[in-house]
């Protein structure tokens, strides 16, 4: 497996606490990886060390190979609160973070269309986000990280104040997304199923500082769909033994 992230020892303190202590994984090219721990654990703080958003302080954090010392266009961020501007419609909202950065490819017309219609929002590229549903928003939120064609794609809990149905349906849309695309995917969630449904594999950290404590690789087949896979008895022991690790059951 080539690593297109990869952590060693890598470690971060804020005002002198520890948040991040001896933190090791790599991450290969289209994999599917989910981070879960407890809140407060320093899974958010990771994602940003990675993403070049915050220096590390221990050990190192490598892209394809290079330290990471500042963002690159490689790699798109999705949030935890969507970073839609109210006045701007859906087509520039996409443009956004490729307009605000000089380093960024601009999709074509056609590129453009392609991503609306990945994202189901053909027909809504004028409406402004106040017209829009709830997942429809991090939809648009997810296609401002893909404008810029990165490699990798950083998502920080980004289906968390949703309701179920609209959960599973982002969640297929996103395992549509990758498998087409063949992305490097890492994603920080609560959600121990929706770990499973999706992963590759499952990174656990301890409490804070937060380390890995365990990497589950999740060998479901694929494609996977939320109805199906939540019935294969191997799901459930998945979501039993991550409990368990999580300290939740
Ligand atoms: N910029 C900062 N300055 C000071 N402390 C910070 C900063 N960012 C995060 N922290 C602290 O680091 C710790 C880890 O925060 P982080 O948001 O990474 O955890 P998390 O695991 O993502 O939490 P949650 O699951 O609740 O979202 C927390 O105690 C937080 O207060």
């Amino acid at each position: 497996m080539s690593a297109v992230i990869s952590m060693a020892g890598a470690g971060k303190a804020f005002d002198g606490r520890k948040v991040l202590a001896n933190v090791s994984a790599e991450i290969g090219a289209a994999e599917f990886v989910s981070v879960l721990g407890p809140s407060g654990c320093g899974k958010s703080t990771l994602l940003r060390l990675i993403a070049g958003l915050e220096p590390f302080d221990d050990g190192g954090i490598l892209f394809n190979g290079a330290v990471v010392q500042a963002p690159s266009p490689d790699m798109g961020f999705v949030f935890q609160t969507s970073n839609l501007l109210p006045w701007l419609n859906v087509r520039d909202n996409l443009l956004l973070g490729v307009d605000l950065d000089p380093a960024a490819k601009r999709p074509d017309v056609a590129a453009l269309a392609e991503l609306v219609e990945t994202l189901g929002l053909t027909g809504f590229e004028d409406s402004h986000p106040h017209q829009l549903s709830g997942g429809m928003r991090h939809r648009v939120a997810i296609g401002q990280a893909l404008a810029r064609g990165p490699q990798v794609l950083l998502m920080d809990e980004p289906f968390g104040a949703l309701d179920a149905l609209t959960r599973d349906r982002l969640n297929m849309e996103l395992l549509r997304i990758w498998q087409r695309d063949r992305k490097t995917v890492l994603l920080v969630t609560h959600s121990i199923s929706e770990a499973v449904l999706l992963s590759d594999r499952v990174l656990v950290m301890s409490e804070r500082p937060g380390t890995i404590i365990e990497d589950v690789r999740i060998d479901l087949p694929r494609p996977r769909d939320p109805s199906t896979t939540r019935e294969d008895p191997a799901f459930g022991d998945y979501v039993v033994r991550l409990s368990k690790l999580m300290g939740v059951s």
